[in-house]
């Protein structure tokens, strides 16, 4: 993920060799709809998002997150949602480390108040009920108000996949925490609304795509950043103090394991090696941005050898329009 300043230019036909073939005109901008991936399916919560996001897009469900940014990657799709945090459960790390996984850029956050729903086959009662399935996250939002009606929770790929199941099978002792639209759509019923433990229950999500936004002058913007950083007592510290001291606000910091080096030496002792996700309420076209990803570098790990520079240092740059 690079900031504008970093803008890979994408290959214009001037940059083609051999004779131009029809798919090489299949650019986005001859789509009439702009294509969304996500990981998902029809009912579920992240297709509410994408629906309520982008009215006119053609939604593209992927069955895992992997999918759908290899999607985007490959110019099957415009734009990618990931789930990236929840208000009551916090980060979702999978998609955290996806950030790295894929050379895409963030480009619009967006935030949904989010309704998880009881449902069960109709007829069914409250007290008929002895499993719920749902996504791990899902049931996770509503972990107190499951464990007072005493069941069991059993992982599903999501809440839509949940109510197709118990709808197939016809599991009178089951319910789903899902989307209204899944009762909709598997003929469930909906035992309780807003079933989650906390209100509001605001998800953030990730749009992802191939090249990054142009900042527009007086607009807002937030940048993502990922970083590494040398080994001693305060590295962190004064790697936050660039931003602190020109005035640049953190909205969010996010610690993950360094695949590429998970363990680091420190005397005689290993200890964990983490990069560190930041994101601060500025664009990368702004000076103060600049200067203080400039002075974050003093504090990027030594480079020991080359080949280990790529996995030891890590210092991306995206940047999303505020919604
Ligand atoms: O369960 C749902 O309806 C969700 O939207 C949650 C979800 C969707 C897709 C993957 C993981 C969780």
């Amino acid at each position: 993920m690079k900031g504008p300043g970093h803008r890979r230019r994408r290959p214009s036909h001037q940059d083609q060799t051999g004779p131009l073939v029809s798919t090489d005109l299949s650019l986005e901008t001859e789509r009439s709809s702009v294509r969304v991936t996500y990981q998902g399916s029809p009912g579920t919560v992240i297709e509410a998002m994408v629906l309520n996001a982008f009215p006119n897009c053609i939604a593209a469900p992927q069955k895992r997150s992997e999918g759908a940014l290899e999607t985007v990657q490959s110019s099957l799709a415009d734009k990618a949602v990931l789930t990236i945090e929840n208000s009551s459960i916090g980060s979702f790390h999978q998609s955290y480390d996806l950030l790295l996984s894929h050379n895409l850029q963030i480009v619009q956050e967006v935030h949904m108040d989010v309704e998880l729903c009881l449902l069960a086959l109709p007829g069914v009662q409250k007290d008929d009920l002895q499993t719920i399935f749902s996504h791990p996250q899902d049931l996770a939002q509503c972990e107190h108000s499951l464990s007072n009606l005493g069941v069991s929770k059993k992982n599903v790929d999501h809440g839509a996949a949940g109510a197709e199941i118990i709808s197939k099978q016809n599991l009178r002792g089951a319910g789903v925490i899902g989307s209204a639209r899944a009762a909709e759509l598997y003929g469930l019923n909906i035992l309780e609304c807003n079933f989650q433990d906390a209100s509001p229950n605001v998800t953030r999500y990730l749009v992802l795509a191939r090249t990054a936004n142009i900042p527009k002058e007086y607009e807002q913007y937030k940048t993502s950043i990922v970083f590494g950083l040398e080994e001693g007592p305060g590295t962190l510290h004064k790697a936050l103090v660039a931003f602190w001291k020109r005035d640049l606000n953190l909205t969010k910091i996010e610690s993950r394991p360094n695949r590429g080096k998970p363990m680091r030496t420190l005397g005689t002792e290993k200890q964990f090696n983490y990069i560190f996700y930041v994101d601060f309420e500025a664009s990368v076209a702004e000076i103060p941005a600049q200067n203080a990803l400039k002075e974050l570098e003093l504090f990027r790990p030594e480079r020991r050898k080359r080949h280990r520079r790529e996995k030891e240092t890590i210092t991306r740059i995206s940047q999303d329009e505020r919604c």
